[in-house]
């Protein structure tokens, strides 16, 4: 469990942030600029004291009333949205300088190496990396200092589109592969959704909500289901895979879904994500589609939105399955008479697959 608390003022800035969230897993800090998240981390490491604060991670107290573990006696590895290297040293000196400043090994070169892709860049300066690069070098970094905490703050906004999608991936390995836990802090809603477990949403310094990812995107008291265009994710397991059609079919909770890929060994997580503009609904099982998903599902409420409203459903005759959103036309919300309560089928025009694979995290390996 990490739990913080840190109340005070900074300049005209006041910061009154408090949240409990699972000591394992990527818990995502998410808000607009200026709202507090890098106040918050900077707090987390120990690189600021505010006058009021409280941190207890995974049973250690870091700070509460007069004690205040200092920063560096806290097992913290911190990413910054611009790597820091040593320019006119090589990747593999960068990283035994991480190696370096621990006594304990609970991740070693060779697995960082692997993790990261780091091999074909091992003798190269790292002035010679792209930014993509230089990034996953840096975690590498962080990652054998031995941290009980890793840190990351944006550290891919200041990163092209192109280099983005490359070290995605290897962020989703690092999530699936170790047990470290990670706090995350980005303003982009689409990295969230696809690398975060927990989300912390912070506004003008403080925490308005935090929980499950897939639950506070389809929370209606949150401004998440009313941007315009919000999506639920859902995390389900490889039940079935059809390599014919490179196809496969995901369990979750109130049904089954196919998606394109994700072919894996059964058993194995994937998350998807849907958004609510490709989610039609219909008072009968639809016939002669194309549409390769059609569920039964549960209406929970409906928000306008303009001249359309945002549908809650859940998945499941009961009503008891994931959370999906569906954004239709006030008009077809009027004219199929929908209302609360009322079970309806849901056509999932696009159901993607949102990154690579995500491991479930009992099977998670330390
Ligand atoms: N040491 C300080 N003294 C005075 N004001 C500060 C100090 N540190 C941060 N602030 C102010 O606190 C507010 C929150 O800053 P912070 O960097 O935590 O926001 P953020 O959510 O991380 O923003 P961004 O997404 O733009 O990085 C800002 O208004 C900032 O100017």
């Amino acid at each position: 469990m990490i739990e913080a608390a840190f109340r005070g003022r900074l300049g005209g800035f006041m910061l009154d942030a408090a949240f409990a969230v699972p000591g394992q897993g990527i818990t995502a800090l998410f808000g607009p600029s200026g709202c507090g998240k890098t106040t918050v981390l900077r707090a987390i490491a120990g690189l600021l004291r505010m006058p009021e604060g409280r941190l207890r991670i995974n049973g250690d107290i870091w700070q509460e009333r007069r004690r205040f573990v200092p920063p560096h006696r806290r097992a913290v590895g911190y990413v910054f949205q611009e790597a820091s290297l040593f320019p006119h040293l090589s990747v593999e000196a960068n990283l035994r300088f991480g190696l370096r400043r621990s006594g304990t090994t609970r991740i070693g070169m060779e697995e960082v190496v692997d993790l990261l892709g780091i091999a074909p860049l091992f003798d190269r300066p790292s002035r010679m990396l792209s930014g993509g690069e230089r990034q996953r070098v840096a975690i590498g970094r962080a990652l054998l200092s031995q941290p009980g905490l890793l840190l990351m703050d944006e550290p891919l906004s200041a990163l092209d589109r192109f280099s983005k999608d490359e070290i995605l991936p290897y962020l989703e390995r690092l999530h699936a592969a170790l047990s470290i836990p990670v706090l995350y802090v980005s303003h982009d809603i689409a990295e969230v959704e696809r690398l975060a477990d927990t989300l912390v949403l912070m506004e003008q310094g403080r925490v308005r909500a935090a929980g499950p990812i897939p639950d506070l995107l389809a929370d209606p008291a949150l401004p998440l289901l009313h941007m315009p265009q919000p999506a639920v994710v859902i995390d389900g397991k490889v039940v079935r895979t059809d390599p014919g059609y490179g196809l496969s079919e995901i369990a979750v909770p109130g049904g089954v879904l196919v998606v394109a890929g994700g072919l894996g060994p059964v058993g194995e997580g994937r998350r998807v994500r849907i958004p609510a503009n490709d989610v039609s609904l219909g008072r009968t099982p639809p016939r002669d589609t194309t549409i390769l998903n059609a569920l039964p599902a549960r209406i929970e409420g409906a928000d306008p939105a303009g001249h359309q409203m945002t549908v809650r459903l859940r998945l499941g005759s009961d009503g008891r399955g994931a959370a999906l959103l569906a954004r239709i036309s006030r008009k077809s919300w009027d004219r199929l008479a929908l209302a609360e309560g009322e079970l309806v089928f849901a056509r999932l025009k696009a159901v993607a697959l949102s990154g690579s694979a995500r491991v479930p995290a009992l099977t998670r390996v330390d």
